[in-house]
């Protein structure tokens, strides 16, 4: 039997609709030398390539399985050197951010507050937030979902700063994850960064709960449970809060 034809439309409009279906944009932002590309083509390849044209600041697209849904990523490495020039284009742009620093570098821990402030200015999403200790102020922060993530764990004796140091400024910078790796020794870690970002991108755009409820955690939210405590303690390098997990999405 013959399908009627107003039905066979609605099946090419369906799949018109889906095809439609935007990419889901990441920008990796840190200081040179972080890891930024070794991170973004481990996590599209499964390979550790030792080096990488520093000048060169590119989109990848590839489609990857989250939780056993296709999902179109497209990943901006960036560049230090287009930084002045493209960094709000390039903000303007992502629906969610990788902030990145080394373990073993002091100042590229520190950048990330600057690059977290410029997110929070620049960010097309944002919403305002008054502070509890100051009710009439008006600040806005961007809604996009952001995760610190410190490289080069394996470096153990070149380590400056520390798990807990990173995990605080994390919860202070009001990211939605922390993670701390190594790019070069590990690489299912890396694919659940990036399905941890998606995830709580697309549990934001869609809340399942109450606007009055925010995600994005604050200082006083900021501490882990007994169960967390534990798990840091057998795996050092792991994250330690998300809300989408959390929440069971
Ligand atoms: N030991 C170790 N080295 C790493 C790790 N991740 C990256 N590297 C090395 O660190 C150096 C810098 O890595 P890149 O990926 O080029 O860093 P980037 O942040 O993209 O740097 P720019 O392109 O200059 O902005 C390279 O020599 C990498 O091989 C890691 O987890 N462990």
């Amino acid at each position: 039997m013959s399908l009627p034809s107003n039905n066979s439309k609605y099946t090419l409009k369906k799949i018109t609709l889906r095809q439609k279906q935007r990419c889901f944009r990441v920008a990796i932002l840190g200081q040179n030398g972080v890891g930024k590309s070794a991170l973004t083509v481990r996590f599209l390849t499964r390979r550790f390539i030792g080096e990488y044209d520093s000048t060169l600041e590119q989109v990848y697209r590839s489609n990857k399985p989250v939780h056993g849904r296709d999902v179109d990523f497209e990943i901006l490495d960036t560049a230090i050197e287009h930084e002045n020039n493209c960094m709000e284009e390039n903000i303007r742009w992502a629906d969610a951010f990788i902030l990145m620093y080394s373990v073993t570098d002091m100042c590229s821990f520190n950048e990330c507050c600057r690059l977290k402030f410029l997110i929070n200015s620049y960010c097309k999403k944002r919403r305002p937030l008054r502070m509890t200790s100051d009710p009439s102020s008006k600040v806005t922060i961007s809604t996009a979902p952001v995760i610190l993530v410190g490289n080069q764990i394996d470096k153990i004796r070149d380590r400056m700063v520390t798990f807990d140091e990173g995990r605080r400024r994390a919860c202070e910078m009001g990211c939605v994850g922390f993670y701390e790796v190594s790019v070069s020794e590990m690489i299912d870690r890396i694919t659940e960064i990036f399905d941890d970002l998606y995830i709580t991108f697309k549990s934001s755009k869609h809340p399942r709960v109450k606007k009055s409820q925010s995600f994005i955690r604050t200082n006083k939210d900021c501490h882990s449970s007994s169960e967390e405590d534990d798990q840091i303690k057998k795996h050092p390098e792991t994250t330690i809060f998300n809300p989408a997990r959390r929440s069971g999405i």
